[in-house]
């Protein structure tokens, strides 16, 4: 096998940047340097980014751009539905690839940020799979992003390590772990410490093409059994959008000179859009497929964003959105069907409770909402399921085997034929529920929460006992937003109140002072609260809807040297 740096046609002479990493041609790196990160940022490494980058770039701007067109439709009144043109590749029989023994079994997957220690404790947590975040979970700092980098080289190397000054606690990698995915970012985020060509790399090949450089050989013989590295891809809307990461996996394979169909990858299905589209993403990646996933919260989160426009699609409290609502639901079952009919993994999601340490009974209350959450999956046909913290661990394997018992999987044995007549108005059916002033409070408190971890360079944290990420905070966003937009009545105390710009200025006052409270004076005068509250503010009362939150903020985070070193 070929190491990369026998690829003389795509090595450039380097030049040194005035920090010290070593670029080839048309590349500059803004970050902070760092010895550490220059084992990552290699010029050979780089060059591989380039090449991806300068291959596939307009076809990722012609995708961006398909999806603003389709939301001007959404925007002036259309719906999301099957595309009558590939209807073909919906009704034919066909398969992916046969599944990888390596990853036969993943009855429970840890999730978490790229963070040392977080992938020690994931990789020994006794969960199947262990998914790598460099998404939802993480904030896309330099600093967050290059370490990750860093600790993911040495988690495939098997070296990683970690000690824990205040406790004088060692980590090291158990005989058995995890096997490894990992979650670039979407296509739709930048990378501003990467220029290309004088242009911001994309996101999401930074963070596969550094990963899969550095990892691949390695990768195959420590976890994969000889197959892999495996992957999950977040956020797409249209099966175009597989298609390019198709062809960016089979570039990536003629380079390393491995076999085609050796990169495979889970889909999350959480968009809207992408509901109409799993046959087609799956057939654009019928080589390089591992199935599909419920992402159900940017799932919930699509669906106020692409009825934006839409005031009689309004949700109600975002605590009511749940499983059992029938959209919710159709989608599940259809993606299990789907996924099924296509031999490959149905991947459940993550419910949003974490353990409660100083509360016994709300702590069995939690695991009680989760192990119905897991029930209510495998019984569904689900094939695994994702757990946020290691200590629903225990809960959720047991739940998957009660039910499946030995058999890695339920491919062949839950079919879901019953599935197949699920319909547009199943996948788009308006859920049902009251909106209210608690609602769009608790909205508020955990937005500007959220997004003031975010701004200090944490990704996922714990709020009211609950789990939150990326995903879950658009949700509190764009539900303020679409409420104030439309003026909604809310239910408060009993007595109809209308959503105005003047409500929602006295609600966050109110908030932050709770928050200030509950956080205690000290943390809020050194946190990025009001930065946050300033960002959050301005996000739900914009006239336009912005895409992302984490779009808007980068700015906030991105650190070019060499005005200064990175602050996060
Ligand atoms: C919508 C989606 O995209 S879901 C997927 C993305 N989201 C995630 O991956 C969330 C992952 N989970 C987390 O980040 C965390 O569990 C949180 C933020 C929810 C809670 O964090 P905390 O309250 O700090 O956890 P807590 O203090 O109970 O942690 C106890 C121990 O478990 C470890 N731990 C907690 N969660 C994880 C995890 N997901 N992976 C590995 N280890 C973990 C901690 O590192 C800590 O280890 P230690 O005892 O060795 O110090
Ligand atoms: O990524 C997962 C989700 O629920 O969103
Ligand atoms: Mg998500």
């Amino acid at each position: 096998m070929l190491g990369f740096g026998t690829f003389s046609h795509s090595i450039s002479a380097g030049r040194k940047t005035g920090m010290g990493y070593d670029v080839p041609e048309g590349v500059d790196i803004r970050g902070r340097y760092d010895p550490e990160f220059a084992r990552i940022l290699t010029r050979d490494a780089l060059q591989f980014v380039a090449d991806l980058q300068r291959e596939f770039r307009n076809h990722i701007k012609y995708a961006m751009e398909c999806r603003k067109e389709a939301k001007m439709r959404y925007n002036n009144g259309a719906v999301p539905g099957f595309d009558p043109a590939t209807k073909s590749v919906r009704d034919a029989e066909w398969a992916c690839a046969p599944v990888p023994p390596a990853v036969a079994d993943r009855r429970v997957e840890i999730t978490g940020p790229v963070e040392r220690k977080m992938i020690i404790n994931a990789l020994n947590s006794g969960a199947k799979v262990f998914m790598a975040d460099f998404e939802d979970a993480l904030s896309p700092s330099w600093e967050n992003l290059m370490s990750g980098q860093v600790n993911l080289k040495d988690a495939v190397n098997g070296t990683i390590s970690f000690h824990d000054q205040a406790r004088n606690r060692a980590y090291k990698l158990n005989e058995h772990t995890a096997k490894l995915f990992v979650r670039p970012r979407g296509w739709h985020l930048p990378e501003d410490h990467i220029l290309i060509d004088g242009e911001p790399a994309t996101g999401c090949l930074v963070d596969f093409g550094l990963y899969f450089f550095h990892n691949y050989a390695a990768f195959r013989q420590n976890q994969g059994e000889g197959c892999g590295p495996f992957l999950y891809l977040p956020k797409m809307e249209h099966s175009r959008e597989a298609r390019i990461w198709n062809n960016v996996f089979e570039k990536a394979e003629k380079m390393a000179g491995i076999q085609r169909g050796s990169i495979r990858a889970t889909v999350l299905i959480e968009t809207l859009p992408a509901v109409f589209q799993m046959d087609e993403i799956l057939y654009e990646l019928r080589d390089h497929s591992v199935g599909l996933n419920c992402g159900r919260w940017d799932y919930i989160f699509s669906y106020v964003k692409t009825f934006q426009a839409h005031p009689d699609r309004l949700l109600p409290d975002r605590v009511l959105v749940g499983m059992a609502q029938h959209f919710m639901k159709s989608y599940c079952d259809l993606l299990i069907r789907t996924c099924h009919r296509r031999s490959v993994h149905a991947m459940g999601g993550m419910a949003a409770q974490i353990p409660i340490r100083d509360d016994p009974a709300a702590n069995e209350a939690a695991l009680e909402l989760v192990r119905k959450d897991k029930l209510r999956e495998v019984k569904a046909g689900h094939d695994g399921t994702w757990a946020a913290h290691p200590g629903l661990i225990p809960t959720c394997m047991e739940v998957f085997t009660n039910y499946m018992g030995n058999s890695p999987n339920q491919i062949e044995t839950m079919k879901r034929g019953d599935a197949a007549v699920i319909t547009e108005e199943d996948l788009l059916q308006i859920p049902r529920g009251v909106r209210t002033m608690e609602g769009l409070r608790l909205n508020t408190r955990v937005g500007i929460q959220y997004l003031a971890a975010w701004l200090t360079g944490t990704g996922s944290v714990p709020l009211y006992n609950l789990m939150e990420d990326a995903a879950t905070a658009e949700i509190s966003r764009v539900q303020n937003w679409q409420w104030l937009k439309y003026g909604v009545e809310l239910d408060g105390d009993g007595l109809g109140v209308k959503v105005t710009v003047d409500l929602f200025g006295r609600v966050v006052e109110e908030e932050m002072a709770r928050i200030e409270r509950e956080v205690g004076k000290d943390k809020f005068k050194t946190g990025k609260y009001k930065e946050a509250c300033r960002i959050f503010t301005q996000q739900c009362t914009a006239p336009a809807l912005d895409d992302f939150l984490t779009l808007n903020a980068y700015s906030h985070i991105v650190m070019h040297h060499p005005d200064g070193s990175s602050r996060l």
